[in-house]
């Protein structure tokens, strides 16, 4: 077992993670999610003793990382991809691997199988792809066989196929008992791979919760109804009757509803009180990937802005008078996107600005009165 207990970090002035406690179980594979530079790999970095926390601590099966003995036969880690010697061979890097641990040779044939590269066992990996890499990487933690193993990012640039045996790798390793801790950004891989997610923003801890539980308290579901003809008046008149009914009623771009805060049936009924025939009233539910995006929206360090193209001119092709020519355009203001993510928990207003900070965020997950939602 990992465990984590008030850990933190700071850069200077910059504080990577903060007061980060959670328990990292055998048997499981745990998720560990987080938006870019959230301080997922500064924390298997302490995990691994490869930076000390500036507070806190971190422990492997109740011992710190360096007072681990024979560490490589105990955890096996893919941090980094290509920190490896371009010049060696994949089987000579592992050998060297191999060799620092006293794990015999053979055990390197066995991994290069494992991870698919027996054919180019030979070959200088400065040739290597992407995939190939993280191939490398992987059977590189595999070699002693350990029973911890840390992965961060395995699956980048990956091809599908790849995904899927990493996928399958590493729900094996959990299925013989292993503790693996997998780090990533794609919350739609982590819910077909985890068992548990660990997710962070800004190094503080936005959720720990088993994978089910993520889904029950994230995935608002909600009812989509379209009204026949799609007659604007009865559109407005439906609204205003689910509206009173207790529901909270959003419009679609396709001018189709969405209602959330009422079962199916009772949308049904309240249609028909109103005299408002319908064409389609189905159950839906808000993609994993949108709850994660909702969770995380506040702690997002990195967001692309328009690209106003200062400064660049318009191709002369296409001066003003020419054919084909359309006059700069003044930035659009953003609409709040309303369609892209489930209606939030009941209570709350969709168009609102976004929680002032993780602890906002993860007060959201818990206050989730799930009996409201449309089932
Ligand atoms: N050695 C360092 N010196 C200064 N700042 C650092 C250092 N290492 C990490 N940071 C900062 O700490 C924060 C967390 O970085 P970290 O790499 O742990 O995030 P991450 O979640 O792994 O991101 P990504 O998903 O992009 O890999 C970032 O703001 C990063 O710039």
């Amino acid at each position: 077992m990992i465990e984590a207990v008030g850990l933190t970090k700071r850069y200077g002035a910059k504080t990577a993670v903060s007061n980060l406690s959670f328990q990292v179980r055998p048997g499981t594979v745990t998720g560990f999610l987080g938006p870019n530079g959230s301080g997922k790999s500064t924390t298997m970095r302490m995990i691994l003793g490869l930076d000390q926390p500036t507070s806190g601590h971190v422990t492997i099966g109740g011992h710190p990382f360096r007072s681990l003995p024979n560490a490589p036969r105990q955890v096996g880690a893919l941090l980094d991809a290509k920190a490896v010697h371009g010049g060696r061979s994949a089987r000579n890097h592992l050998l060297s691997l191999a060799q620092l641990a006293g794990i015999p040779a053979a055990r390197v044939d066995e991994v290069l199988g494992v991870v698919g590269l027996q054919d180019v066992a030979r070959k200088r990996s400065k040739g290597f792809s992407l995939g190939m890499g993280q191939r490398l990487g992987i059977a590189a933690a595999l070699l002693g066989d350990p029973q911890v193993l840390l992965f961060d990012e395995p699956v980048n640039g990956l091809d599908p196929e790849g995904i899927l045996w990493v996928r399958n790798l590493m729900k094996m390793l959990a299925s013989e008992g292993r503790t693996v801790f997998v780090s990533s950004h794609l919350m739609s891989e982590m819910a077909l791979t985890a068992d548990h997610l660990i997710v962070i923003g800004r190094g503080q801890l936005l959720a720990d919760m088993n994978v089910k539980e993520f889904i029950s308290a994230n995935s608002a579901d909600f009812a989509r109804v379209r009204v026949a003809d799609g007659l604007a008046e009865r559109r407005e008149k439906l609204t205003t009757s689910l509206t009173e009914a207790g529901g909270r009623v959003m419009s679609e771009p396709d001018g189709a509803l969405r209602v959330t805060g009422l079962p199916l049936p009772r949308i049904s009924e309240v249609a028909h009180e109103s005299d408002v025939r319908l064409w389609e009233l189905s159950p839906h539910q808000a993609s994993l990937e949108e709850a994660y995006m909702r969770m995380t929206q506040s702690v997002v360090d990195y967001r692309s802005t328009a690209d106003q193209k200062a400064g660049l001119q318009q191709p002369a092709a296409h001066g003003h008078g020419q054919p084909g020519y359309e006059p700069p355009q003044p930035p659009v203001p953003q609409v709040p996107q309303q369609n892209w993510y489930a209606p939030p928990p009941p209570g709350q207003n969709p168009s609102a600005a976004a929680p002032a900070g993780p602890a906002a965020a993860t007060a959201d997950l818990t206050k989730r009165d799930t009996s409201e939602d449309a089932r």
